[in-house]
């Protein structure tokens, strides 16, 4: 018997969807039955949605396409109708599946107005598209990209049932056009595409609607642990190691070395110690520059700051001779270091604890003969987690021969592949894990599209990396509760501040608040 995983945690293709439908009719409930349950939420849901727009029913217009997409449209249409709203349905494509088309027919027989021209769809305050679901592959081409130009220009609220009608349900992929939804209600089990940067924009807010999917069914088709998953509050709460105990010491709550900075990126070594302090690690040590000591003194008094020998230009030229690197339970090596000292990678990689490394520790080691462009696995010279945290720049160069099409594909292989753990950064974050297991961080904001956010993150990573290598706690939650922090802190900020409000220091101030509003 596998442990039944919370079914918002789970995120599946279009192939396992089907399969895991497949399940439940072959187990009897018959298709029909399912339509019905299903489209029956959808439509109670966009009643609840609409009651609290305007007091009276608006007029409905619903694109009906040609497979069960359709079909559960067609059955939101009538439930709908029969709820006292004015419905108009548009069908573009002649054809249907019998189920669609009896639908089709029954509404036809109740005289549900369907009209002849797209255009009379301009009438409508509200279209609901129900043309493709989890069915699509095809490009949207002719007359039905024609449909979907002109309605995305239209003033109207538009709502997609499933998934946006030329959304690719695994990659995200716009297949030519795609409608763009102000709300998309994604039905039972949350679909790959709609966690892709690529789709975002076309999405709206996203709903999943669930339609009690026993989990025997989907352990069977995933495995008892499904390998794509999306961090949820749960989840990230659940990692944090909290609560503290009252009998208890700095010692006992992490030691982090951060070996950051540079005359010319010193920033980066303050933000990065800024985010570690929101991890509430016990004990930070900074290895910085001698020039950036007494900055960093005054920034983060509580840490330890080493001075180091640097090099004319101000980078870190080596580390202190008595600083000894087995004593931190993690590291975090890169921001703002420049590429100067190769030494500094290679001292670090031979320690034994988890390492993560950012921005010119990622140069630094997409440079280094011995990764041969994350090809030779590292698991036979190192036992403790390497975490790397590349935007998708940092990650070409990291893996220059991986050729996935999609960041998460890319950054499972990566993983897998390299034994690394891969946090591959961008508007949905995705962590991969060598296991070829894969979580998406679901919630985040365009606010962190900007300078010093990542330095952040890495200092809240790594001190939250090294609470838990000390307490012999699992180290990938803690990677994963890291960035749904980062991106809650931000959200948070953006609440108070606006988008353009969120500069990085700002949202190290934040993250304390987010993060021990935990406890
Ligand atoms: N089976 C059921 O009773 C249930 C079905 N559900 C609904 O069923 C959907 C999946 O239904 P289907 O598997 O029938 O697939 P779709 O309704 O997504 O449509 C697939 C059909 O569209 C055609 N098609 C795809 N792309 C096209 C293009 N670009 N141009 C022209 N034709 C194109 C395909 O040939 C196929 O006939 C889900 O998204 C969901 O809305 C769910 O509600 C769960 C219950
Ligand atoms: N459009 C976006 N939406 C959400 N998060 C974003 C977006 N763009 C960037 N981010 C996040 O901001 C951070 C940027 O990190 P990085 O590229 O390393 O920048 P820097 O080196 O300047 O700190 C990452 O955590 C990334 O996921
Ligand atoms: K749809």
């Amino acid at each position: 018997m596998s442990v039944e995983l919370d079914l918002d945690r789970i995120i599946v293709s279009a192939a396992e969807m089907s399969a895991i439908e497949t399940r439940l009719f072959d187990a009897g409930f018959p298709v029909a039955a399912l339509m019905e349950k299903v489209a029956g939420r959808i439509a109670q849901w966009i009643q609840h949605w609409l009651s609290q727009q305007t007091p009276n029913p608006p007029h409905l217009g619903v694109l009906v396409g040609p497979g069960h997409n359709g079909g559960d449209a067609l059955v939101v249409a009538r439930e709908l109708w029969f709820q006292g709203y004015p419905i108009s349905i548009y069908r573009p494509l002649d054809k249907a599946k019998p189920l669609t088309q009896a639908h089709f027919d029954y509404a036809t027989s109740l005289g549900i107005p369907i009209l002849d021209r797209w255009q009379d769809l301009q009438d409508c305050q509200v279209i609901v598209d129900g043309l493709f679901g989890f069915g699509q592959t095809r490009p949207i081409e002719g007359k039905l990209a024609d449909l979907l130009t002109w309605v995305n220009q239209q003033p109207q609220q538009r709502l997609s049932i499933d998934i946006p009608s030329g959304i690719h349900t695994d990659t995200g992929e716009v297949l030519g056009v795609a409608f763009q939804a102000d709300v998309t209600l994604c039905l039972g089990l949350w679909k790959r595409g709609l966690f892709q940067d690529a789709a975002l924009d076309v999405l709206g807010e996203v709903q999943r609607l669930d339609f009690d999917i026993p989990w025997a069914d989907v352990a069977a088709v995933l495995g008892p642990v499904p390998q794509w998953q999306r961090i949820t509050p749960e989840s990230a709460r659940s990692a944090l190691p909290l609560p503290r105990p009252q009998f208890t010491h700095k010692y006992q709550q992490g030691q982090l070395l951060l070996i950051a900075g540079s005359r010319q990126y010193g920033g980066a070594a303050s933000l990065a110690a800024l985010g570690a302090r929101a991890s509430g690690v016990g004990m930070l040590t900074l290895a910085v520059p001698e020039s950036l000591q007494p900055l960093l003194n005054q920034q983060v008094p509580e840490a330890l700051v080493l001075a180091c020998p640097e090099t004319p230009q101000g980078a870190i030229a080596q580390l202190p001779r008595d600083c000894d690197l087995n004593r931190y339970d993690a590291i975090a090596l890169g921001p703002g270091l420049t590429q100067q000292t190769p030494t500094l990678l290679e001292q670090t990689l031979q320690i034994d604890s988890p390492l993560v490394l950012d921005a010119d520790g990622l140069n630094l080691l997409a440079a280094d003969s011995n990764w041969q462009g994350g090809e030779a696995n590292i698991t036979p010279w190192r036992s403790s987690p390497l975490i790397l945290t590349p935007h998708p720049g940092e990650f070409r160069r990291l893996f220059p021969h991986l050729s996935a099409p999609h960041p998460a594909e890319a950054a499972q292989q990566a993983a897998s592949q390299s034994g690394a753990l891969v946090v591959l950064k961008g508007a949905r974050v995705v962590i991969a894990r060598p296991d070829g297991s894969l979580a998406i961080n679901p919630e985040s904001t365009p606010a962190l599209a900007r300078g010093g956010s990542g330095d952040v993150l890495t200092g809240l990573m790594a001190g939250l990396v090294a609470i838990a290598a000390c307490q012999k706690r699992a180290i990938a939650p803690l990677v994963h509760s890291a960035v749904w922090w980062h991106a809650q802190g931000a959200l948070r900020a953006q609440q108070q501040r606006g988008v353009l409000g969120v500069d990085a220091w700002t949202l190290s101030q934040t993250l304390p608040l987010v993060v021990a509003g935990q406890v």
